[in-house]
This record gives C-alpha cells, structure tokens and sequence, in this order.
C-alpha cells in the first residue's frame, strides 16, 4: 500500500477547564488516502476539532496531542507558523458550510478565487486570471468570466459553494477537509455539490476529508465511512459494507433517515452507553 496523504495516530483534543482538562477527541487513529473519507457522528462527537486539528485551526487554548500526525511525510505537531501558513496555501484546504461568511463580500470573486495563487505562486496577474477562470469553469459555472467580475452578494447559495471550491482547489492541494460543505444549502443542491467534491477529488487525484452528520447522504459519495462517538472513533468501513455496520451506533446512524421535515437538522445526541 502506498503511503497514505494523512497518517493519525493517537491523535486527542482537549480544553483546559477548572475542572481539569476536557477531551473532546480522545485516541483516534485513522488515515487518508486519495480517496473520500467520510467522518460521521453526532453534534458535539468531535467531527469539527479533528477537521480542525489537522489545518492547525483549533482554538488556542485547545492543547493536542499525537503519537504522529503527520501530512504528506510532514509532521505537523511541531509545524511552525511559517509552515503552516505554506501548507494551508498549497498542500490543505478547507471548505466550510455556508460561504457567506468564508467569502469576503467586499472584494469581486476573481480576486478572492486568485489569492492562493498571489499569495504562493509567481504567476502574472494575467495567468492567474486564466487560471482562475478555468478553475470556475470546471466547478460548473456558467459564464465564468461574468462570475469573475461580480461581487459574492450577486451569487445564489450554491454558487458561493462552487467559488469558494474553486478558491480551495485553485492551489491544486493534496487533501481538502470539507466541514458540512452543504448544510446552508438545499437538498438538491446539496447532491449536485457532494457529486462535484467527489468527481474532482477523482480528477484530482486528491484526499478528501468529508464531515456530515448525515451518513446517509455521504456515504453515497465516500470510499470509506469513519463513525465517531465522544470524541473516539467508534467504527471504520468501506461505505458499501455499512448495511452491515457492526457497532449498533453505526446502525441507529444509518437508520436515522431523514425525512422531508427533519431534513438538514441535527442529529440527536444518543445517551450513555452503546
Ligand atoms: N473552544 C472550545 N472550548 C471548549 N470546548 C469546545 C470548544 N470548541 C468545541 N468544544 C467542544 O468540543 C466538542 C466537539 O466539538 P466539535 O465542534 O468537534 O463537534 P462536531 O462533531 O463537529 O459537532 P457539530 O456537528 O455540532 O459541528 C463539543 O463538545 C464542543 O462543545
């Protein structure tokens, strides 16, 4: 097996508190490869500060701590802010979920698509507006060039989505975390931006990292499912062997399917004990 782009090993989250230390990610030993990998699990399961950790986005109060986390032979507990700043321009990316609030509303969507390639590349401003326009070509924009020129407020929902994809791919990075990339979005939406993040990932040739707390809807574009439950990875699989999930959390998650009027809401936080 070749090495895998993301390797996590004992990986645990916690903030201080006066009650002592509160982990909210607890162990988790887990890898990426080029391929989708959903992370799944209830609010407050430790979806996000795992996302998180591996940008180096946490809050600053939260301490990590990992036997190796380690992208792309790099080791990123010990990363400088120098190198984290090289790395988020280039290797990672991340897509949050509604970009009204990732999307700077003072500035046109052609600058903001371009700034990784100002920021890390040596490219004129003419072959960063090519590149730019190809890019929000092949998110599936119509009239690209006029999508260039205009302010984000001009965009619907869904095509904020796609420009911010295009702002993180622009940069070709080698894994891209996608928190609830689709949750500000509705349901048809949704599918055509799961099944857009899937293709390029493929053409790609990239690790995506998918967070949902809907299982069902992204295991229908994840190679593989990952399930977590207070901050520990409660069960691994390949999306098509999730019918016949071991754990009985996996198999409440995969049942709990979302009907027209608890579609997009959050999933309830299973009590206690398995
Ligand atoms: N800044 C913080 N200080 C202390 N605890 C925090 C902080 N941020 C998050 N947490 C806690 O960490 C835990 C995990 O949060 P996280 O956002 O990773 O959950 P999640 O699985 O992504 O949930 P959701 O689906 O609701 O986004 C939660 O219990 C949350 O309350």
């Amino acid at each position: 097996m070749t090495e895998p782009l993301l390797s996590a090993e004992d990986l645990s989250i916690a903030f201080p508190s006066e009650a002592g230390p509160v982990r909210v990610v607890d162990g988790m030993s887990f890898s990426v490869g080029r391929e989708v990998l959903a992370l799944v699990g209830e609010s407050g399961s430790g979806k996000s500060m795992t996302g998180r950790a591996i940008m180096g986005l946490l809050p600053r109060r939260a301490e990590v701590r990992a036997k190796r986390l380690a992208f792309d032979g790099q080791e990123l507990t010990t990363l400088s802010a120098s190198g984290w700043n090289r790395l988020r321009g280039s290797g990672l990316g991340l897509i949050l979920q509604d970009p009204k609030y990732s999307l700077n509303p003072a500035h046109k969507v052609g600058r903001q698509v371009e700034e990784a390639l100002l920021l890390h590349t040596k490219l004129s401003a003419a072959e960063r507006r090519e590149q730019a326009l190809d890019m929000l070509e092949k998110v599936g924009l119509p009239d690209p060039q006029r999508v260039y020129s205009s302010y984000p407020a001009a965009l619907s929902g869904g095509m904020g989505q796609r420009v911010m994809i295009a702002a993180m791919l622009i940069n070709r990075p080698k894994l891209l975390i996608a928190d609830e990339p689709t949750s500000a979005l509705d349901r048809g939406l949704r599918d055509q931006i799961l099944t857009l993040l899937r293709s390029l990932t493929e053409e790609l040739g990239m690790g995506l990292l998918l967070i949902s707390h809907d299982l069902q809807q992204v295991s229908r574009y994840a190679n593989r499912v990952m399930v977590m439950r207070q901050g520990k990875i409660e069960e691994q699989m390949a999306s098509a062997d999730l019918a016949n999930a071991r754990s009985d959390y996996t198999r409440a998650l995969w049942a709990a399917r979302p009907s027209a009027a608890t579609y997009g809401t959050r999933l309830p936080v299973y009590g206690g004990e398995a």
